[in-house]
């Protein structure tokens, strides 16, 4: 909605998994943007199979990709700790507690019919795949495009293992999945800038979405709205819109990309008087470590292809 009263020519493609929903987004833009170009695309970014076939469309479709907006997000089956919450609402670390949600929560994730964890071939690998699918849109002579990474205040690095990055033996998989795109947006500033590619990573603040409705129920989020707004003084983080949360996508929108810092998180935030503003924050990350999740990332990538098409032959020779 944002970009589009920004650039009225611009050419949208939603890439979806619900049609149904994507429908309906593009009816929305419609309504207020009647001559926009906006498309459809169906993507399940959890399904191997299904990054490859949209990447395939998209090549058809375009000859070139300026922005990839990589939102697709999951977090199933949260806990919030309360023993936890009652006991850093009294501690020094309170604000931080409200920013980051730090020690709050944990999911149930399982394993998809790839044979990796959901929570990270949703949030991780499947735009991973989808980035290496682009390149050849994406990394053009004389074209720089950009590509910009929802992540988290969420995202930690002691929730992440280099032994276990897909997080198959931990309780915090969301965060892990997170702060593994802030290290890959690192990782592929250093492979892909001189080829004219460059990522940004982006935290919406809290917002109040189906995410945020499957932590707690939203009437029980509509009852404490007061409090919320109470909190937002105190830490900015409590953006609760979608509009507020799109802040730093937007900003980001409007920014050159050599002006961006590639090891920078970019905030949006909210103040107590409802004023929106995008901060940037330097992220916890190591050059190395980030350097390695790249090439596991390259490894695994091999082994699904190939394990994907050991999987349609079989199909073909059966079928
Ligand atoms: N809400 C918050 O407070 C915060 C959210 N975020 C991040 O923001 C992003 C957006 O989340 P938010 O809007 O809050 O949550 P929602 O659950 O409302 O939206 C998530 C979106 O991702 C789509 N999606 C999920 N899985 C897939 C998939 N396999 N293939 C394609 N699309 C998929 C959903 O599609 P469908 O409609 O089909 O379900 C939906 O459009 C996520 O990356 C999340 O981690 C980060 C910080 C805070
Ligand atoms: C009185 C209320 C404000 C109590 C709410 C307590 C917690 C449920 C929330 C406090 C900070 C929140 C938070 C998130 C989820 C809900 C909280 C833990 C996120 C983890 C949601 C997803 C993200 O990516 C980041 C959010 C950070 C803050």
């Amino acid at each position: 909605e944002r970009l589009l009263t920004e650039d009225s020519t611009l050419h949208l493609c939603l890439a979806c998994r619900n049609m149904q929903r994507a429908e309906a987004a593009r009816s929305a833009l419609l309504t207020s943007h009647p001559d926009a170009h906006v498309q459809l695309l169906h993507l399940d970014v959890g399904s191997v199979q299904s990054v490859l076939s949209a990447a395939q469309e998209v090549k058809t479709r375009y000859s070139k990709v300026d922005f990839l907006y990589l939102n697709a997000g999951i977090m199933p089956n949260p806990q919030v700790d309360i023993n936890a919450f009652f006991k850093g609402l009294f501690s020094r670390n309170v604000v931080n507690m409200f920013a980051t949600g730090e020690g709050l929560l944990t999911q149930q994730d399982r394993i998809n019919s790839d044979g990796l964890q959901e929570v990270f071939a949703t949030n991780l690998f499947g735009h991973f795949l989808l980035i290496r699918e682009l390149e050849p849109l994406l990394c053009q002579a004389g074209h720089s495009s950009r590509v910009v990474w929802t992540s988290s205040s969420n995202a930690r690095r002691s929730a992440f293992s280099m032994e276990d990055m897909q997080h198959r033996n931990g309780t915090e998989p969301y965060s892990s999945s997170k702060y593994a795109s802030d290290m890959l947006s690192v990782a592929l500033n250093r492979h892909k800038n001189s080829q004219g590619l460059f990522s940004s990573v982006i935290c919406p603040g809290l917002v109040m979405t189906n995410l945020t409705y499957g932590i707690l129920p939203s009437f029980f989020w509509t009852l404490i709205m007061p409090i919320m707004w109470l909190v937002r003084i105190f830490t900015n983080t409590f953006t609760l819109t979608p509009y507020n949360g799109a802040e730093a996508l937007h900003r980001l929108f409007l920014q050159s990309p050599e002006s961006l810092d590639p090891r920078a998180k970019y905030h949006s935030l909210t103040s107590g008087l409802g004023t929106n503003y995008t901060q940037p924050r330097q992220m916890d990350i190591d050059e190395e470590m980030s350097e390695v999740l790249y090439s596991k990332l390259i490894e695994l990538e091999k082994d699904v292809r190939r394990k994907l098409v050991m999987k349609n032959s079989d199909k073909n020779t059966r079928g």
